[in-house]
């Protein structure tokens, strides 16, 4: 394909001529019932979980006829867009793996028959979710999404929660939507189906499990009673880094498949789900999909993958990013290929994070912190800086601050850690180091900003978020210090120092 003016706007009915340039499903989607409803559907679920699917679907023909097809759900007032992409679609995408090579591979997948939108039709939402096919709804709600307090680790009623939990409220948040589709089970004595998260949080079936019960205890303790009795919430570690699409995707897209797709995925080959096999009885009907013969590993204990993978590469994207916009730099790859940087990731993954790490089953460390670096040094996928600095009060508190409670509990040093928060400060500054304006993009900018630029550089440690981190020397020595250095040296500087000096305890 080299004009984009053969290309063909992709939908059922163009399938089978796209079949001739890329892979597309094998299976009969037109028969494909729905077993799971996913809030959230985002270029991750996309690359991740609907792709198991389609890929189980395509190898095994029984796969299709047990009824896994997923209907999507968007929850926000923004997700409009994603409903009237997919709707043109028939829910049809296509998957684009770009390579360090520079080649890209793309398939279309078809496991994504129907999406709703919440705001829209909130009782079309409920209904799907109270009907006895569906047997898991699945989550990739971020990690602001459970409305977790970042110290207390309690459920948060925010004025979202507080208006679903209004008598008579027509529910508009996750908590709503799902607690009021399993109470309506619950009347018509249907199982309860499985809540499986899928976002970058520890313990993120415990979590959701957390935030779903208090918020049925808050609508009616009977209903919560039942939730705890019957409703399963497995853990997983989910990766594949999934940048968000942009304009010259979809035209590369058209040009190189000749497909038009108005919301196509991009991402990295590296794929991982590693599963609890926790799902609820189903009765006669299969409780999950066979995601085993498709690379997902079931394990009995999640959590030490989950913290491996959250303290290892999403710390480092945080780790990477406040520090390599303030240099200058654009793409995630930028910042691994440069040596100074490199080294500082490693220091960080091998002194600070990877003493906080149980041991892992079948992983061999080292070897998984170099391909962390080799991943992100992988120059085709273009994963801006940009997207992992932003929302960064919900990410530092999940990634960072959990390794410095350890290390401090563990007596560790922290420089690499207090680093970062350092670079986080001197970002909302919101200028980089050659005068370029960086963008603060943080529900809680109006109260971050300021007190990054008070006078007192402690102001910024005594939010809730940092749980009293600003009476704490053993952090707040080496915080200082890096303040210091990145006014006065900067960050390519400060970063090769943390490399230099290594562990001091
Ligand atoms: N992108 C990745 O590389 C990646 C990899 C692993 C895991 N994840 C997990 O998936 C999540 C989503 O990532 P993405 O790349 O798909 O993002 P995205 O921006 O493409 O999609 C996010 C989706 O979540 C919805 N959402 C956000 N806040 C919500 C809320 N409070 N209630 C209900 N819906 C809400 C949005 O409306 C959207 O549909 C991440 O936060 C992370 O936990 C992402
Ligand atoms: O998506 P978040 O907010 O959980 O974290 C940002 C990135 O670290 C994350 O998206 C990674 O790319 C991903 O977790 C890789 O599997």
């Amino acid at each position: 394909m080299t004009a984009a003016t053969a290309a063909l706007p992709l939908r059922a009915d163009t399938l089978a001529r796209i079949g001739e340039t890329v892979p597309v499903p094998a299976y009969d989607r037109a028969a494909l019932t729905t077993g799971i409803v996913h809030l959230g559907v985002g270029g991750f679920h996309r690359a991740h979980e609907a792709m198991y699917l389609d890929e189980w679907m395509n190898t095994d023909p029984a796969a299709a006829e047990q009824g896994w097809g997923i209907c999507g759900v968007g929850v926000l007032a923004g997700d409009e867009r994603m409903k009237r992409v997919l709707d043109e679609q028939d829910g049809l995408y296509t998957l684009v793996l770009k390579h360090p090579d520079g080649s890209w591979t793309a398939r279309v997948v078809g496991s994504l028959v129907d999406y709703l939108w919440a705001p829209e039709d909130p009782e079309a939402v409920l209904e799907r979710m109270a009907d006895p096919a569906t047997r898991i709804v699945s989550l990739t709600v971020t990690e602001g999404g459970y409305s977790i307090h970042p110290v207390t680790g309690e459920f948060d009623v925010t004025p979202a929660v507080q208006a679903d939990l209004a008598p008579g409220a027509v529910p508009a948040t996750a908590f709503g939507l799902v607690v009021e589709a399993l109470a309506r089970r619950r009347e018509r004595g249907i199982p309860a189906f499985t809540v499986l998260s899928c976002d970058n949080i520890q313990g993120n079936g415990d979590v959701a499990a957390r935030s779903f019960r208090a918020f049925a205890e808050l609508r009616d303790p009977d209903l919560a009673g039942w939730i705890a009795e019957h409703v399963r919430f497995p853990n997983s570690m989910v990766d594949r880094i999934t940048p968000a699409t942009t304009d010259d995707d979809r035209a590369e897209i058209a040009r190189r498949f000749g497909i038009l797709d108005g919301w196509p995925v991009v991402c990295e080959p590296w794929v991982q789900w590693v599963l609890q096999d926790e799902f609820g009885d189903q009765g006669d009907a299969p409780a999950r999909p066979a995601w085993e013969s498709v690379g997902v590993q079931f394990v009995a204990e999640v959590e030490p993958y989950e913290k491996m993978k959250l303290r290892l590469l999403n710390a480092s994207h945080q780790a990477m990013s406040y520090l390599g916009r303030l240099a200058g730099y654009d793409l995630v790859s930028q910042v691994c290929r440069d040596p100074a940087f490199a080294a500082f990731l490693l220091a960080y993954m091998s002194e600070e994070a990877t003493p906080t790490l149980d041991p892992v089953p079948g992983i061999d460390l080292d070897a998984y912190r170099h391909s962390l670096i080799e991943r992100f040094g992988n120059e085709g996928v273009r994963d801006t800086l940009a997207r992992n600095c932003a929302e960064t009060s919900d990410r530092i508190p999940t990634f960072i601050l959990p390794v410095v409670r350890d290390r401090l509990a563990a007596g560790g040093d922290v420089t690499a850690c207090a680093t970062v928060i350092a670079s986080w400060v001197r970002y909302l500054g919101g200028v980089d180091e050659n005068g370029r304006p960086l963008e603060i993009v943080d529900r809680n900018a109006a109260t971050l900003v300021p007190l990054a630029a008070a006078e007192d550089p402690t102001a910024f440690l005594r939010q809730d978020l940092f749980g009293g981190l600003a009476d704490e020397p053993r952090f707040t020595e080496p915080y200082l210090w890096a303040l210091q250095s990145l006014r006065t040296r900067g960050a390519r500087a400060t970063a090769a120092a943390v490399a230099e000096r290594g562990a001091r305890g």
